[in-house]
C-alpha cells in the first residue's frame, strides 16, 4: 500500500521500519562515497528581494540527497513545498550559502560531455502542476477560446510544440544542444542524434499515452493530457535532475500508476534523477525511499518511514464557521439543468455522445471520468460557454433554468452558475490591481474585473437597487467570515480579521489563498448551480479543512445544486450519506453509477 503522511504513524509496523531503516543505512553508506546530488548543510531560505531582517521562508534546513535515493518533498503548505523545490533551481537565497553549492555533484563532476557545456540551470528542470498563472503577463485571456473554432495563433499542435525538428518547423533546433560545436557537427552525427531524440520522443509519447493527440492543437488538449505533455517536454531536454511539483494533481486513476512507473524507472537509471513534490494528502509511492517533509517553516528530511513515524502531522486548524443549513436534497425538486442527447463534435472527434443528465436544486454530484473523457467540455456546455451549447437540435436539447439555452444571454447564465476551475484560475487577470474584496465581488455578475461602486457589480440591468446593493455587501462579508484568512491561518501572529484580509491585493496572495478567494467568488452570489472543478488545487490542508467545513455547513444551501469534478473520491466534501450521486463519463458517453 502507498503511504500518505496522514496515515503514517499508525500504519507502519516496527518490523517494517527496522528493515527499511537498515536498507536506507546501506544505501547511504555506499552512496556516501560519491558527492551528494543536493547538499544543504544547514541554512535559512529566503526569497530574493526580501529585506534584511525578513523572516526566512524555511529555517535551519539540512538536506542531503545521495545518488540512488528516491526523494519526495511533501508539504502541507503549497508555498513552503514549492519554496524548497525553487531553492534547487537557484530561485531562493540560502544563508549561509553552502560551500560546495546546493548541487555539489552536478556542479563538480558533470556526468556527460554534453553536460559540461550546459549551465546548471538547464541541468535541473522544474515542472509545476500546482496552480501557476500562465505567461500571459497577468492579463486576462479568453480560456473559452478552446471550445470554438481554433484561432490561427492557437493552431500549434502538440507535436510542433514539443518536437519542432520532427514536424519541420525548426530545422536547426538540435543545434541548441551543441552550443560549442555547432559549426563542426557533421551530418552523420546530426542524423544520429536526431534519430535518438526521435526515438526518445516516440518512447515517452507512447508510455504516457499521448500518441493520438500529437496532431491536435495544444489548446484542445484536456488538463490531464496537457500535464502529461509537459512532462514529456521536460524529459526531452534531458535534465539531470527533474523536479515535479504535484505531478499527480489532475491525473486520473489510470494514468497515475503509468506515470509513477515511468518516474521510478527514470530515477533508477539516474536519467534524470526525479524529486517529486507531493501534497500531504497524496499517496507516497512505495518506491520513494526518502521524504523531506516541509511543515511550518521547517524541513524534516530522512528515510521515509522514519520521517512518517516521527512527525505527528497535525495542523492546528482554527475554529470553523458556525453556519448551518438544511443539506438534505429535496425529492424531485426544481430541474435546473436538463440535457437530452447532448452531443459535442469537432470534425470527426465525437467528444460528448448523447448525454442525458438532469441537475435538480439540492443535488450533490460527483462528475467522474478519465483524462480527456469530456468533463470540462460537459461543464462548458452547462455554463453556456461552449458554442455547441446553442446548436443542440432535436432530438437533442439543452434546457437551463426551465428554458432552452438559446433563450438565455450568456451573461445572465454567469450570474446563476458559480464556477471554480483550473482554467479560470490560470486566466485570472492578475496584472490588474484588485483587492480580495473586489475579486470576490466580481462573482455576482460573473465577470473578471470590478464594476460599480465598491466593486459590487452593476447587475444585468446596469444598475443595482439599494436592496440588491445591501444584499451583495452583506454576502461579501458572509463569505469572508466563513472562508477568510482567519479560518485557515494557523499562526496566531499572522491571523487577520476579515476586513484586513478583504483589503489585501489578490495578486500578492499565495497560490492557495488565491484559490480560496476564487471559491468565495463562486459562492458569493448564491448561484443556483455551483461547479467545483479541482477546487482544492493549490490549497494547503488547513484551507481545505476550512473550505470543506464551510461547504458542508451551509456555504451552499439546499436550494443550490453542486457538481464536484475530481479524480479523487475523498476530495468530494459530501459522502454517500449526504446523498451524493456519481455521474461518470467514459470516452464521451455518460451514465449515473
Ligand atoms: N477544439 C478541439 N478539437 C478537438 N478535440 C478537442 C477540442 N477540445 C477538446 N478536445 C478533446 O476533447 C476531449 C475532452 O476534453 P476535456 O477537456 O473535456 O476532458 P476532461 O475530461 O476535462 O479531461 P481532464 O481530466 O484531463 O481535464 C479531449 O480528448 C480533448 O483532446
Amino acid at each position: 500500500m502507498q503511504a500518505t503522511v496522514r496515515l503514517a504513524s499508525g500504519a507502519t509496523t516496527c518490523a517494517t521500519q527496522l528493515g527499511r531503516r537498515r536498507r536506507a543505512g546501506r544505501e547511504l553508506s555506499s552512496a556516501a562515497a560519491a558527492s551528494p546530488i543536493v547538499h544543504i548543510p544547514k541554512a535559512n531560505i529566503y526569497r530574493f528581494g526580501d529585506p534584511n531582517g525578513a523572516h526566512p521562508v524555511l529555517r535551519d534546513v539540512e538536506w542531503t540527497v545521495h545518488e540512488g535515493q528516491s526523494w519526495a518533498v511533501v508539504g502541507s503548505g503549497a508555498g513552503e513545498k514549492t519554496a524548497l523545490l525553487e531553492t534547487l533551481l537557484g530561485n531562493m537565497r540560502l544563508l549561509p550559502p553552502p560551500a560546495g553549492g546546493v548541487f555539489p555533484f552536478l556542479a563538480e563532476t558533470p556526468s556527460t560531455s554534453r553536460s559540461q557545456s550546459r549551465p546548471l540551470s538547464e541541468r535541473v528542470s522544474l515542472v509545476s502542476f500546482s496552480h501557476r498563472p500562465r505567461a500571459s503577463g497577468g492579463s486576462f485571456y479568453d480560456y473559452t477560446a478552446r471550445y470554438g473554432a481554433v484561432r490561427e495563433e492557437d493552431r500549434v499542435t502538440l507535436r510542433e510544440s514539443m518536437f519542432p525538428e520532427e514536424s519541420g518547423l525548426i530545422r536547426d533546433s538540435l543545434k541548441a544542444f551543441f552550443v560549442d560545436k555547432k559549426t563542426e557537427m557533421d551530418e552523420a552525427r546530426e542524423r544520429k542524434v536526431r534519430e535518438e531524440r526521435a526515438m526518445h520522443f516516440q518512447d515517452l509519447v507512447k508510455k504516457l499515452g499521448l500518441e493520438q493527440f500529437l496532431d491536435l492543437p495544444l489548446v484542445a488538449l484536456s488538463n490531464g493530457q496537457t500535464r502529461r505533455a509537459r512532462i514529456v517536454k521536460a524529459l526531452l531536454d534531458r535534465p539531470e535532475v527533474l523536479l515535479l511539483d504535484e505531478p499527480l494533481t489532475g491525473l486520473d486513476v489510470y494514468t497515475r500508476p503509468t506515470l509513477l512507473d515511468l518516474l521510478h524507472s527514470l530515477n533508477e537509471a539516474h536519467s534524470p534523477r526525479v524529486i517529486m513534490g507531493l501534497r500531504t494528502q497524496d499517496p507516497i509511492p512505495v518506491w520513494v525511499s526518502h521524504v523531506a517533509l516541509v511543515s511550518h517553516g521547517r524541513v524534516h528530511a530522512g528515510p521515509k518511514d522514519d520521517i512518517l513515524a516521527k512527525v505527528e502531522h497535525n495542523p492546528s486548524t482554527p475554529p470553523a464557521a458556525s453556519v448551518t443549513s438544511d443539506q438534505s436534497p429535496r425529492q424531485e425538486s426544481e430541474a435546473l439543468v436538463e440535457m437530452q442527447d447532448v452531443n459535442v463534435k469537432y470534425h470527426d472527434r465525437h467528444v460528448l455522445k448523447d448525454i442525458n443528465w438532469t441537475l435538480r436544486a439540492g443535488d450533490r454530484w460527483h462528475l467522474q471520468g478519465a483524462n480527456g473523457s469530456g468533463k470540462t467540455t460537459l461543464m462548458s456546455i452547462l455554463t453556456g460557454d461552449h458554442p455547441q451549447s446553442y446548436t443542440q437540435r432535436a432530438p437533442s436539447s439543452l434546457h437551463l433554468f426551465g428554458k432552452s439555452r438559446r433563450a438565455h444571454a450568456t451573461a445572465s447564465l454567469r450570474t446563476r452558475i458559480g464556477v471554480v476551475s483550473p482554467e479560470l484560475y490560470n486566466a485570472w487577470p492578475r496584472a490588474r490591481p484588485m483587492s480580495v474584496w473586489e475579486a470576490i465581488a466580481t462573482g455576482f455578475d460573473g465577470g473578471f474585473v470590478p464594476l460599480g461602486p465598491d466593486g459590487l457589480g452593476v447587475g444585468l440591468s446596469g444598475q443595482l437597487s439599494p436592496e440588491e446593493r445591501a444584499w451583495r455587501e452583506r454576502r461579501v462579508w458572509e463569505v469572508l467570515d466563513g472562508l477568510g484568512q482567519h479560518r485557515w491561518c494557523a499562526d496566531d501572529l499572522e491571523r487577520e480579521p476579515p476586513a484586513q484580509f478583504a483589503s489585501r491585493a489578490f495578486a500578492g496572495l499565495s497560490a492557495g489563498a488565491q484559490s480560496v478567494v476564487l471559491l468565495m467568488r463562486a459562492l458569493v452570489g448564491r448561484p443556483s448551480v455551483v461547479l467545483l472543478d479541482e477546487v482544492w488545487a493549490g490549497m494547503d490542508e488547513a484551507m481545505i479543512a476550512a473550505a470543506r467545513t464551510y461547504l458542508r455547513g451551509g456555504g451552499v444551501g439546499a436550494e443550490q445544486a453542486v457538481v464536484v469534478i475530481s479524480h479523487w473520491e475523498e476530495e468530494v466534501p459530501w459522502g454517500p450519506a449526504d446523498g451524493v450521486r456519481r455521474y461518470r463519463l467514459e470516452a464521451g458517453a455518460g451514465r449515473e453509477v
